[in-house]
């Protein structure tokens, strides 16, 4: 593991997928969250702002700074589509939660990403969890800006899937597609996380039960807020589980390898009914004549979560990881206590016991991986993107 704790800044839109992975951010020693910025999405962008305030409140992390977002798209579009029907009024469950404390910085989100890439060249990642219009501001504002970021990693697109808005688009993109074709063809170097991918990362009925019977306050805020995330997964997909789109972008970031890309040109329709579409053109066939995809810089498209070979007898064993490596991974919502220990029921029916609150890091995402190979073997996959080559190799 390296040393030096990656210096992240989260782009949100606090949202309740979003809290999950600020708080786990906030548990991961492997980052350095520097700041939040914020924007319309999930919630109009002074409620992101506010939600961004609180729940850094709520995590004890008053030092982190605030630096709120663009109120309008990058063409400035005033007509916002805010989720609220997923999310809640108040983007939080509808807990009413008390106003923050604490005030936003005055730099515009743009100003302080510009900023802080310009303070470390190369060695700052942006985990994009909302619509793309500060990162396409901060690219404007400073020609240099994409050669700076460090990497840009984004929970946005829907490749070679329906979208979750309409057939056509995923909402971050939908949200500002202008923004984010400025993005995709910026020539930063990115890492996209569409719904392809965080659609296989289910947290179940049964997950949360599990997460409500730990006394952690991460655990216990959780627990509360995602009573509407489930009804609204219930009402959408007829499934009693949520998708944990923002935890899994954010934990791409932190461990690449955990998913595997493809790499190509991706544009975004701007306009008519396919509006938002993400296409990614993988360079594949050499088209005979000059295309809007030719000579545009190259970006990863994560495709499927790794997998490595597992074969029939050790399936089994990961059907047990993934039991566990759930759990490792709520356990990061919640205080690392010493002497807690965890009792599950395996597929089996075999009973364990793991002091699951002391996992470090690596172990965590070995499990995860696991997770993800289960899930490759388990659910087959209709995306013909996941049966591409992987970029590592696997
Ligand atoms: O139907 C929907 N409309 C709008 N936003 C949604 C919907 N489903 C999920 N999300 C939100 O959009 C991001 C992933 O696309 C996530 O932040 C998720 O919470």
């Amino acid at each position: 593991m390296a040393a030096e704790p990656k210096k992240i800044i989260i782009d949100t839109d606090p949202g309740i997928d979003d809290a999950m992975a600020i708080f786990l951010a906030l548990r991961s020693p492997e980052v350095q969250v520097i700041g939040l910025t914020t924007i319309y999405g999930n919630v109009y962008t002074t409620l992101a702002t506010r939600n961004a305030l609180h729940l850094l409140e709520v995590a004890g992390r008053t030092d982190i700074p605030v630096a709120e977002g663009s109120h309008v798209t990058l063409t400035k579009g005033t007509k916002l589509r805010v989720a609220d029907f997923v999310h809640g009024a108040d983007g939080l469950g509808n807990q009413n939660f008390p106003p923050p404390e604490g005030k936003p910085i005055e730099d515009s989100a743009a100003a302080f990403l510009v900023q802080q890439a310009k303070l470390d060249p190369g060695n700052v990642t942006v985990v994009a969890l909302g619509p793309l219009t500060n990162i396409a501001l901060a690219i404007q504002l400073d020609l240099e800006f994409a050669k700076n970021i460090g990497q840009i990693v984004i929970l946005g697109g829907a490749f070679a899937v329906n979208g979750n808005v309409n057939p056509a688009a995923e909402a971050n993109i939908f949200g500002d597609p202008d923004a984010a074709d400025v993005v995709f063809t910026s020539g930063a170097d990115i890492l996209t996380v569409g719904i392809n991918v965080t659609h296989q990362v289910v947290l179940t009925g049964s997950d949360r039960e599990k997460l409500a019977t730990s006394n952690g306050k991460f655990a216990q805020y959780l627990t509360k807020i995602l009573n509407l995330y489930f009804s609204y997964h219930r009402e959408a997909y007829n499934t009693d589980g949520v998708y944990l789109h923002d935890p899994t972008a954010f934990l791409a970031a932190v461990d690449p390898t955990l998913v595997t890309c493809m790499e190509g040109s991706v544009r975004v329709q701007t306009s008519g009914i396919t509006r938002g579409l993400t296409i990614l053109y993988n360079k594949q066939k050499r088209f005979g004549e000059i295309t809007e995809w030719s000579n545009k810089p190259t970006v990863k498209v994560a495709v499927t979560v790794d997998a490595p070979r597992v074969d029939d007898t050790q399936e089994e064993v990961a059907l047990d990881l993934f039991i566990l490596a759930l759990q490792a991974f709520y356990s990061l919502f919640n205080a690392r206590r010493r002497n807690d220990t965890c009792t599950t029921t395996l597929p089996n029916s075999s009973t364990i016991s793991n002091n699951i609150f002391n996992l470090d890091w690596s172990r965590l995402t070995s499990l995860l991986k696991q997770v993800s190979a289960v899930r490759n073997r388990l659910c087959a996959c209709s995306n013909p993107l996941a049966s591409g080559r992987s970029l590592n190799g696997a």
